[in-house]
């Protein structure tokens, strides 16, 4: 669900306003992309539940489980705001990262395409906890890292994820990331969750309230279909004053 999710939202492309988490992966265009494949299980899960809430769109009840799943899963609790509208186009296939490529790959597509960060690349990152990765075993390339794997247990798409993870490692800007994310799973969870929360908003217009929140995850305010869709607390009435 949350490969689902994250899948759908790195599509987006700020240039071009296009691709994004609008429900395009309801299309066999997208899930046949090489990068889908497996997809259509989270799908055929999805579909019957989907069924019973019709007012909801396919865009926002793909975020919605992939937000649900990390919660579930024991990870943070990220805001979800509804009012994604299902676009009728899948967008082209190759605007996810290819897991084969570096660091400097992978800015290109989370920084220049989607206007992410190194800390949200990171922290995102850090989703391959769940899944069939789990195994993977990180000590020996980062002293502190608990868990994972000899390399030969590995089936090839699992080399290429650990690949993936192997490269924040390396970078003289993602590592000292890894290595907080690593020491402090407080730290890991603020980040991923504000990440995550960026992810999903994809595409939507936020604005970043001028007195930041308390909470700073919070300090987002979300514009849908001309109103705020942000539960306004004590903070955002403050901004929106
Ligand atoms: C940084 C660039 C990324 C690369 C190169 C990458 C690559 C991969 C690859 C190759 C797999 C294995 C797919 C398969 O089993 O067929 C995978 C799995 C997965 N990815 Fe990523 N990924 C990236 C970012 C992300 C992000 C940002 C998220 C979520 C926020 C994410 C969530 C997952 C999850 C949950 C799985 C496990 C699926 C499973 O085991 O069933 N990935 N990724």
């Amino acid at each position: 669900m949350v490969r689902l999710a994250w899948h759908s939202a790195g599509t987006f492309d700020c240039a071009s306003r296009t691709g994004g988490p609008f429900g395009t992966m309801r299309f066999d265009d997208e899930l046949a992309h090489g990068a889908n494949n497996g997809l259509h299980i989270a799908l055929r899960l999805l579909e019957p539940i989907r069924e019973q809430f019709t007012t909801i769109s396919h865009a926002d009840f793909h975020q919605l489980a992939g937000v649900v799943a990390v919660e579930v899963t024991g990870g943070p609790e990220i805001p979800f705001h509804p009012g994604r509208e299902d676009k009728p186009q899948p967008p082209p296939e190759g605007r996810l990262p290819d897991a084969t490529k570096g660091c400097d790959h992978l800015r290109q597509v989370f920084l220049k395409q989607m206007g992410l960060t190194d800390q949200d690349i990171v922290a995102l990152s850090g989703a391959h906890t769940l899944g069939r990765c789990t195994r993977i075993d990180l000590a020996s390339k980062v002293p502190g890292l608990q868990t994972l794997l000899s390399s030969t247990t590995l089936t090839s798409s699992e080399q290429l994820k650990f690949r993936s993870l192997i490269g924040s490692v390396d970078d003289p800007v993602f590592r000292p990331l890894v290595e907080k994310y690593a020491a402090d799973e407080e730290a890991f969870f603020a980040d991923y969750a504000e990440a995550h929360l960026k992810l999903l908003s994809s595409g939507l217009l936020m604005l970043k309230c001028v007195i930041p929140c308390v909470i700073p995850r919070h300090s987002w305010l979300l514009w849908v279909g001309g109103g705020f869709a942000f539960p306004l607390n004590f903070c955002h009435l403050i901004c929106l004053m």
